[in-house]
């Protein structure tokens, strides 16, 4: 798991680090260069030509500090200054003074196809408006150029909190981030235009104090936490999963749910739908079993038979949905169950802002921003400006477990905890793709239910999301982005879990012969 910060909290870590710690602000620039320098030298021959190009605060001096250390190893690299010296920040000025030192030969007007490698040390996340004139320019000259391309900490123009594009921006191939991921690093277009993302330990770590809402980003070594199948388990000990989907002419949508959630390891599915959708879906899936009465008796039937609840694939938002999302929701809060809450399950909610009542800590809502305009009154736009807060202050309104769905979906618990999800493609941007998602996290929630350690809702709702998005980039691999559709996300959820079982069993049970 990552930490992700916002340029405004990078800036406290680093005063935190200077002042109170009292690492000095140049021995932190020397661990930020050399660790450039050595990506740099990962990817650049010996003959090749490199140039740097500077700003005045600290990510010029950072570029400075590059182009020296790879002058000393005998780079051909020269130094592009492009701002003004009575402006430079005290550590830019050393920094020149340090290589003016060591001859580190500086131009002032690039011929800009002669460069190999360009590397970005223009503005860092001291970025506070947007970038016009000459710098607009200059960045603009970078990116014509057929060179490899750099950045330093963050590709300069992009907003380290956003993602957003202030100006004009650098597109990186490759960038070198200290100390922690940046948010702005995590959301489009910043996340294209960042390139391949090391970040590199130059000696900032966090400190106890609040200076924000900790955020978090998902890494394939996080699977490892996924419980592993009990040995002695039977179909109930691994979870039974209540559907709530489909109406008339949309039974798909309870299909992708419901085998979603078997292909994710629920041991029983059983869907409550219209009678019309029981041939349908028998047929696609006969291993889920169809409830088509509704009725108080075999209502209460269904809920204390599951433990999980998905409420809204292809429901539909006709009185006799509302009547059904209305009982499981209210009652199934009330019997403590937990409930995924998707698609006109959503809609119903913001046509009905009573239903808040029933939400609580184990309630997942899992919005793609349509349905969080609807719920909450923002734009689009607005909710893009700014997901993680959007994320974060609807599920602390709701008490519920927020999942705002996008390219980078953002998870949000009550509690603070928040997760932006880097995994899946845009293939994934296809009808089901949604429905997939709300079965595999009530699978999520199966494989905890017989763990001593239950993590936190918004967690575990995290690794399904995370989950998810891997399924789609291995449907991706087999389809491609564009011919994908939910179907392969669906075969591929064995193939996905598959990969982190085997390590497991082996962990647990020794090498299978
Ligand atoms: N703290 C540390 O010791 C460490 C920091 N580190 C490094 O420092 C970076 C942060 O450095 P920073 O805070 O100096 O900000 P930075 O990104 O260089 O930009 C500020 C400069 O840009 C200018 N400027 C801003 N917007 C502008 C615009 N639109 N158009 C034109 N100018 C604009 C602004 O000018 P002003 O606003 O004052 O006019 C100022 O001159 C960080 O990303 C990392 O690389 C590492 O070495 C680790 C240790
Ligand atoms: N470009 C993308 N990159 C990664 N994931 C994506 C992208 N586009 C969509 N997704 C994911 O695909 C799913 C689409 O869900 P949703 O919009 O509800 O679709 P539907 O209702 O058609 O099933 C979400 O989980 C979303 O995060
Ligand atoms: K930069």
């Amino acid at each position: 798991m990552k930490k992700v910060v916002t340029s405004k909290e990078m800036a406290s870590l680093d005063a935190y680090t200077i002042h109170d710690v009292g690492i000095p602000s140049m021995v932190l620039m020397e661990r930020a260069a050399l660790a450039v320098a050595a990506q740099i030298q990962k990817i650049s021959a010996d003959r090749e030509r490199i140039l740097v190009v500077c700003g005045n605060g600290n990510n010029g001096g950072d570029g400075v500090a590059v182009a020296r250390l790879l002058y000393l190893k005998g780079y051909h690299v020269d130094l592009f200054l492009t701002g003004n010296s009575q402006k430079y920040s005290a550590q830019m000025a050393q920094q020149i003074q340090i290589a003016r030192h060591y001859h580190v030969p500086e131009v002032n007007n690039p011929t800009w196809h002669e460069y190999t490698t360009i590397v970005d040390a223009v503005f860092g996340v001291g970025l506070t408006r947007p970038v016009e004139g000459r710098y607009k320019e200059i960045i603009q000259r970078m990116n014509e150029t057929d060179a490899k391309k750099v950045a330093v900490d963050i590709p300069s123009g992009l907003d380290g909190s956003t993602g957003r594009v202030l100006g004009t921006a650098f597109c990186a191939d490759l960038t070198v981030t200290f100390a922690f991921m940046k948010q702005g690093m995590c959301f489009y277009p910043g996340r294209s235009l960042s390139g391949k993302v090391v970040v590199a330990d130059i000696g900032i770590y966090d400190y106890p104090g609040n200076y924000g809402r900790p955020v978090w980003q998902l890494e394939r070594e996080d699977m490892k936490q996924l419980p592993q199948r009990v040995p002695w388990g039977n179909k109930g000990t691994f979870g039974k999963v209540l559907l709530v989907a489909g109406s008339k002419g949309m039974c798909g949508a309870a299909y992708f749910a419901a085998c979603a959630a078997l292909n994710t390891g629920a041991g029983m599915v059983k869907v409550q739908t219209v009678e019309e959708n029981r041939i349908p879906l028998q047929s696609l899936l006969p291993e889920a079993m169809v409830e088509s009465v509704f009725s108080e008796e075999i209502n209460q039937q269904l809920l204390s038979w599951c433990d999980v609840l998905v409420i809204g694939p292809g429901l539909g938002c006709q009185d006799e949905s509302r009547e059904r999302a209305n009982w499981f929701l209210a009652h199934g809060n009330q019997a403590g169950k937990p409930v995924i809450l998707d698609a006109d399950g959503l809609n119903l909610l913001s046509m009905n802002p009573g239903w808040k009542r029933y939400l609580k800590g184990n309630t997942v809502l899992t919005p793609h921003m349509g349905e969080m305009g609807r719920l909450t009154g923002l734009s689009i736009s607005e909710l893009k400006e700014d997901p993680v807060g959007a994320a974060s202050d609807y599920a602390k309104e709701t008490g519920a477990v927020c999942v705002l769905k996008d390219a980078g979906t953002v998870t949000a618990g009550c509690r603070d905890e928040i997760y932006i999800n880097m995994s899946g493609n845009a293939g994934m941007a296809a009808a089901g793709s949604g429905d997939v998602l709300s079965g595999m996290l009530a699978g999520v929630f199966c494989m905890y239910l017989n763990n001593i350690k239950v993590p936190d809702p918004a967690r575990m709702a995290a690794l399904g999301v995370f989950l998810h998005g891997l399924c789609g980039d291995r449907a991706a691999d087999a389809a491609g982005t564009r011919g994908m559709n939910a179907r392969n996300i669906l075969d591929a959820i064995p193939l996905v879990l598959r990969d982190f079982e085997t390590g497991n069993r082996e962990e647990h049970y020794g090498k299978i012969q």
